[in-house]
């Protein structure tokens, strides 16, 4: 049939292709279907399995439990557009904590039926789309949904057929092969007796479920193409065909994946990404008063989680929700005098209480034999397998561990909703855990059983018999707790993470005694826990990343120690400095909720060039407004904000409770639309600003002039104001300067200067400037060319002349330029070269340290390698940089220096997008000038 665009046009109804023409090619066997049967009734019958097959969920849990009916479960969910298929390296439940980092761009969502929607001013249809999400945020149940409501003829009625396939299912065919044709009549058996074999005439979606379950090898690069439906090979094949669009063009493909395992496609094959997001704060909520009909119990269940940050934080994870509602309403049931859990540590082991029903009647904590050995040796499989990175076993995963099937399947009648078991359409059993924090959770217990059993610390891999039998007690303890700390703090990408908390909330002897009868010979005294936790202490005042450093804080809360949020407050005077921790959007809910919680008795917050956006704004401006905060002081330089923040920043400035007085947002592209928004602000009387910095927020006299309108209304309180970097022209300064004056104005500090036109371009760029070799000091190795902007290491000795200057051994150059004001510089770069600034103090005769950059305290630098920029240097300490961003040649790095500030940040450029790497705060105390070092075999150049 003829065909419009990639796609076929809307099968019923629709012009163009007609039914019979569409059809007519695709039947096997008339005889057992005429293009009736095609059109209408086969689509119903698949319409009605899917239905019965989907319109029932077991919460949680697969197969076990009662069953629920999926629409009244369901909540709302928020899925955003965008996010890239390259891999996150935090824990996953820390990425809730934290989002994409890709600036400038607004978040967009997207409502579950449109998935396959294109967003206005796309003209390509959307073949295939990847959705991430972190584990239990609710992926499976959104195909589900999708298909039920499609199935249900309520949405998405262009779509003739949907195939929704796990990849678990898929696994178990590894070995098998079958032609696409016989793979779908293999799990939809109506198709097979409409005797459909060819799908390109039908608008067709297959759904693939659980990327990160593949146990296929996916080989994109060596797979054989294949276009013909009807040819039988590997489901390996199959799938990388249809993902290519080489196997049935027209079909569009849905893949869910956790964010780990997402950069298995290629991104050319990729149409669209979304990313689930889990619940938002009022979607949380909404999920508990559904789910508790009683209106009081869901309000008290609700104002409980809110007391405590990670319970917060970790019910934006829906499967986490329904474990605390489960947990929530056994303890609401049954405390007798019980506190309701405000750990995580503690909201496991009633998790682990209820589900393995050790209760009798009342709440007798009693444990059978039976039941220790099977919690034993699920333990055992949950670390043994984390260690490994798996999720999924099958049986010879558990054999290896020492777990009877058989045990294990009766055990499942038991612990149904902690560990699960699937049987794949008669094919092998697979296993898995509900949630991967059970997996942690029992993980932890079971380090703690065997230390405690047998005096075995499994964290350490090699271990002599002399320490397995010598236990002296608490100092082993102590030594134990202390190399979990330093396992997940090392580990590379935070897989640890939430085992160590569960780990170390495991050794507090409350969570012990709930768990009487497993843990029957307490180990840790409050002593050895007080150690623990100034260990721990001592690891946060080391220089730790932003997201390990929240999960030690995490870990504190888990030991219930106040000991440092007490400290905190104490010293909060001076206000705590997060600037440049990487963080972004979501970490701002999280402060957002910690600057309205009553105790937080927060002044002041520099957040100063993270990447937290408009979006992060809004989010943390809800806390600055709520009545408890009491912030005084907000810093938000260079954190990629436009107008749209100014709304959000305008709102607290006008709210009543505010008591912002200091309020920096220099950097941003604001311009003057943002300024008059702001305005607004400053205007009402309840603002009681009294310093603003604006300065390079790209503002001319049309600002200046809302500003100056603003303050005459309101002058009483604001006295310090920055617009310098910007352009306000000669009436701009004299609206302001005549307020200066104006006895009525408070203000007695106006900046203006620099002032021009130049800077009124949107970023960094505005402080560009031209860096000139000094050829005095340049390494003989150093070829200059291109008009001495490249530079090459060669092995052949350049003859330049003898100079003071010149470095005589170390491969490296200095510029001319002696950098006392704000500087921006674009720098390319091939191989291993760093990228430095240096007083002009550095020695350049010899091999010693003083003469590296970076290897002494008169120089800063980036060490850019091959792969991409890699760490940074100062004073000889070395600090790696996470930057999960692809390597692309030649490296393009930004530097940006604001010397009277005290910083010195780098950027990734990618396509004229700043992607921050890193940025050092300090006082500098001469001119700086920028260097290079250029390593064997590299050259970079000057842009
Ligand atoms: N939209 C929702 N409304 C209510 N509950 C939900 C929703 N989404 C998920 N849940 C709860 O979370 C549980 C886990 O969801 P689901 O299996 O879809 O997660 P997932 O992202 O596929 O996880 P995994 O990566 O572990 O497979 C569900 O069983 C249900 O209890």
């Amino acid at each position: 049939g003829q065909k419009v665009g990639r796609f076929p046009k809307p099968f019923l109804g629709g012009s163009g292709t007609t039914v019979a023409q569409g059809v007519g090619n695709h039947i096997c066997n008339r005889k057992v279907a005429g293009s009736k049967n095609l059109v209408t009734v086969c689509p119903r019958k698949l319409k009605s399995k899917l239905k019965k097959k989907f319109q029932c969920v077991f919460e949680g849990i697969a197969k076990a439990g009662n069953p629920t009916l999926l629409n009244q479960i369901d909540t709302e969910l928020c899925i955003t557009e965008g996010g890239t298929a390259e891999v996150n390296d935090e824990h996953e439940v820390r990425q809730i904590e934290t989002a994409s980092r890709k600036p400038d761009r607004p978040e967009k969502t997207i409502r579950r039926e449109d998935i396959f929607k294109a967003s206005p001013g796309r003209d390509e249809p959307i073949r295939t789309v990847l959705t991430k999400g972190v584990a239990g945020i609710g992926k499976t149940l959104l195909t589900q949904k999708f298909t039920l409501d499609w199935a249900k003829d309520k949405a998405n009625q262009d779509i003739q057929f949907i195939f929704p396939f796990t990849f678990r299912e898929l696994n178990v065919l590894k070995e098998e092969k079958f032609s696409l044709v016989e793979l779908v009549h293999h799990f939809f058996t109506e198709t097979k007796k409409a005797g459909i074999c060819s799908f390109e005439d039908f608008q067709v979606v297959f759904i693939f479920d659980g990327l990160d379950e593949c146990r296929l090898p996916l080989d994109f690069h060596k797979n054989e193409i294949l276009t013909d439906p009807r040819k039988p090979t590997s489901v390996d094949v199959l799938l990388t065909n249809l993902i290519r669009g080489k196997l049935v063009p027209t079909a569009r493909i849905w893949i869910t994946t956790r964010p780990a395992a997402a950069n298995q496609i290629p991104p050319q094959y990729v149409d669209m990404v979304t990313e689930i997001r889990g619940f938002t704060d009022p979607q949380m909520e909404e999920y508990f008063r559904e789910r508790f009909r009683d209106e009081e119990k869901g309000s008290s269940i609700i104002s409980h989680i809110k007391t405590s940050q990670s319970l917060y934080i970790m019910c934006h994870i829906p499967v986490f929700c329904w474990i605390t509602a489960t947990v929530l309403e056994d303890v609401l049931q049954t405390r007798e005098g019980r506190q309701l859990p405000k750990t995580l540590t503690e909201m496991y082991i009633n998790f682990l209480v209820v589900q393995a029903k050790i209760r009798k009647l009342k709440y007798d904590p009693h444990l059978s034999p039976e039941s220790t050995r099977m919690i034993e040796s699920l333990g055992k499989l949950a670390f043994d397998q984390l260690q490994k990175a798996n999720l999924i076993f099958y049986e010879s995963d558990l054999t290896e561990c020492g777990i009877d099937i058989i045990a294990a399947s009766i055990y499942s009648g038991v612990l149904t909703q902690i560990f699960r078991e699937e049987r794949v359409l008669y094919q092998e059993k697979v296993f898995c855990f509900t949630h991967l924090s059970v997996q942690e959770f029992l993980a932890a217990l079971y380090v703690h059983l065997t230390f405690i059993n047998s005096g075995v610390n499994v964290l350490e891999q090699q271990q002599t018999t002399s320490q397995k039998f010598k236990r002296s007690q608490s100092l082993d303890m102590l030594i134990f707790f202390q190399s979990a700390v330093d396992k997940a703090i090392t580990s590379p990408n935070g897989h640890l993470d939430l085992f160590l908390c569960f780990f170390l909330g495991l050794s507090l002897q409350t969570n012990q005694t709930l768990l009487r009868g497993l843990l029957t010979q307490t180990g840790s005294s409050s002593k050895t826990n007080q150690e623990t936790v100034q260990y721990i202490k001592e690891k946060l005042s080391e220089n730790l990343s932003a997201e390990k450093s929240i999960n030690l804080f995490h870990c504190l809360n888990e030991l219930k120690d106040r000991s440092l949020v007490e400290e905190i407050q104490q010293s909060l005077r001076s206000g705590i400095n997060m600037c440049t921790c990487n963080l972004s959007q979501r970490s701002c809910e999280a402060l957002s909720s910690a600057l309205s919680s009553q105790s937080c008795r927060l002044r002041e917050l520099d957040l100063s060039n993270n990447n937290l956006q408009d979006s992060g704004v809004k989010l943390l401006s809800a806390g600055v407004e709520s009545a408890h905060c009491t912030l005084e002081t907000l810093r938000l330089y260079g954190c990629f904000l436009s107008e749209r923040s100014c709304e959000s920043l305008s709102s607290v400035l006008s709210s009543q409770s505010s008591s912002l007085r200091d309020l920096g947002l220099s950097n941003n592209n604001l311009q003057d639309s943002g300024v008059k928004l702001l305005s607004a602000g400053v205007k009402s009387p309840h603002c009681k600003l009294a310093a603003l910095s604006l300065s390079g927020c790209l503002i001319t006299e049309e600002g200046c002039s809302s500003l100056a309108s603003a303050l005459s209304s309101n002058p009483f309180h604001l006295r310090e104001l920055d617009l310098s970097y910007n352009h306000p022209g000669d009436s701009g300064i004299n609206v302001l300067s005549d307020g200066l004056k104006d006895p009525h104005w408070r203000l007695d500090t106006l900046r203006v200067e620099p002032a021009g036109v130049q800077w009124l371009t949107p970023g960094l760029k505005k402080y560009s400037c031209q860096l000139t070799i000094d050829t005095n000091t340049v390494h003989r190795e150093l070829k200059l060319s291109d008009n001495n902007r490249k530079v090459t290491r060669v092995i052949e000795e350049q003859s330049y002349p003898d100079h003071p200057d010149r470095f005589d051994v170390h491969p490296q150059l200095l510029c001319r330029n002696g950098l006392t004001g704000r500087c921006y510089w674009e720098v390319e770069c091939r191989g291993d070269i760093y990228i430095s600034v240096s007083y002009s103090g550095i020695r350049r005769k010899g091999g010693s340290n003083d003469c590296v950059f970076g290897w002494n305290d008169q120089s800063w630098n980036l060490l850019c390698s091959g792969d991409g920029p890699r760490s940074v240097w100062h004073n000889n300490k070395e600090t790696s940089i996470s930057s999960s961003f692809s390597s692309s040649v030649p490296n393009r790095v930004a530097v940006y220096v604001d010397f009277p500030a005290g910083t010195l940040s780098f950027y990734r450029v990618s396509s004229d997008i700043l992607i921050h790497l890193h940025t050092f705060n300090t006082t500098f105390t001469e001119p700086l000038y920028p260097g290079f070092y250029v390593w064997s075999g590299s050259s970079m150049c000057l842009c």
